[in-house]
């Protein structure tokens, strides 16, 4: 079987973007999990998978896998390059559109300026809902639970870290670190991944506040590990840090591979992300 597929980034998050709409895609975890992998497939933090969308009003549906092949809720930095990806292919004449994704509707904008903005909808942050097991413990910080106790056994040691827990549809623990590039990111990403009071796994944020208004991020994802950029992280990093009265709405949040930027008004109102999506190259690939 061939299958055409474009490589995309944002940001160095990069994808294998699949137009499933003009070719037959029906593929196991094992062989998007082949494809995802850098050295016996093509490569990629994720795989975009487009579809004819199943929702009224809604121009397309939008799956979106994992490099380890498991199949996730949402992806920021995907949604810039899906976007870009339906204009370039003609599969659209529209600079706005709505795709449907398994967490809801989501609605990456094309701007004049040649940049994208993606309506990401509105952060959930009702423990129960990212979901977060906090059971036992008490939410602390403003009245609010904005922090959270993570206990994690580093290195043979006991270590309590405090996270915000925020889902954008996938889950994230997003922490404030002094310096991300000191930050235990290699050691404690895949233990706060696999944390037993996360039922779902977690994409883990390390968030240094530079000013109210700019921060740097490192995130290890779930199922993927580090990527250079990661748009829902950004996205719950920034709610996380508004919530905490550290930040400011719009955010400049600077990633390891590029800049994005967060704009969110408050409670209940969608989170606004926007940055660069890059085609690099087109291919085929015979399974
Ligand atoms: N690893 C994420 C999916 C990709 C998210 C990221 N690449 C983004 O740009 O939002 C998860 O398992 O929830």
């Amino acid at each position: 079987m061939k299958l055409k597929f474009t490589k995309m980034h944002g940001a160095g998050n990069d994808f294998i973007v699949v137009d499933a709409i003009n070719q037959q895609v029906e593929l196991s975890a094992a062989q998007w999990q082949r494809l995802a992998d850098r050295r016996f497939g093509i490569g990629a933090d994720q795989i975009l998978v487009v579809e004819k969308p199943t929702l009224p009003g809604c121009d397309f549906r939008y799956r979106i896998f994992n490099n380890d092949g498991g199949e996730v809720e949402q992806c920021g930095n995907g949604a810039r390059a899906f976007v870009k990806f339906v204009a370039e292919k003609g599969l659209t004449k529209l600079s706005s559109i709505r795709v449907e994704t398994k967490s809801g509707v989501i609605a990456p904008r094309l701007e004049a300026d040649g940049g994208i903005t993606v309506d990401m909808g509105a952060p959930v942050l009702a423990p129960a809902e990212v979901p977060f097991d906090a059971d036992g413990l008490a939410g602390t910080a403003q009245g609010v639970d904005t922090l959270w106790p993570l206990e994690l056994e580093l290195g043979g040691a006991r270590e309590t870290v405090l996270v915000s827990v925020v889902s954008m549809g996938n889950p994230h623990a997003v922490q404030v670190v002094d310096d991300v590039e000191t930050a235990p990111v290699d050691l404690s990403g895949p233990l706060i991944e696999h944390h037993p009071r996360f039922p779902r796994r977690v994409n883990a944020g390390f968030m240094q506040v530079l000013g109210r208004r700019h921060v740097r991020l490192r995130v290890y994802e779930r199922g993927a590990g580090e990527t250079l950029a990661c748009g829902t992280g950004a996205c719950a990093a920034v709610v996380a840090g508004i919530r905490r009265g550290l930040l400011d709405s719009p955010v400049r949040v600077d990633a390891r591979g590029g800049q994005l930027s967060v704009a969110w008004a408050g409670a209940g109102q969608p989170v606004l992300l926007t940055g660069p999506a890059v085609t690099v190259f087109e291919g085929e690939i015979t399974l």
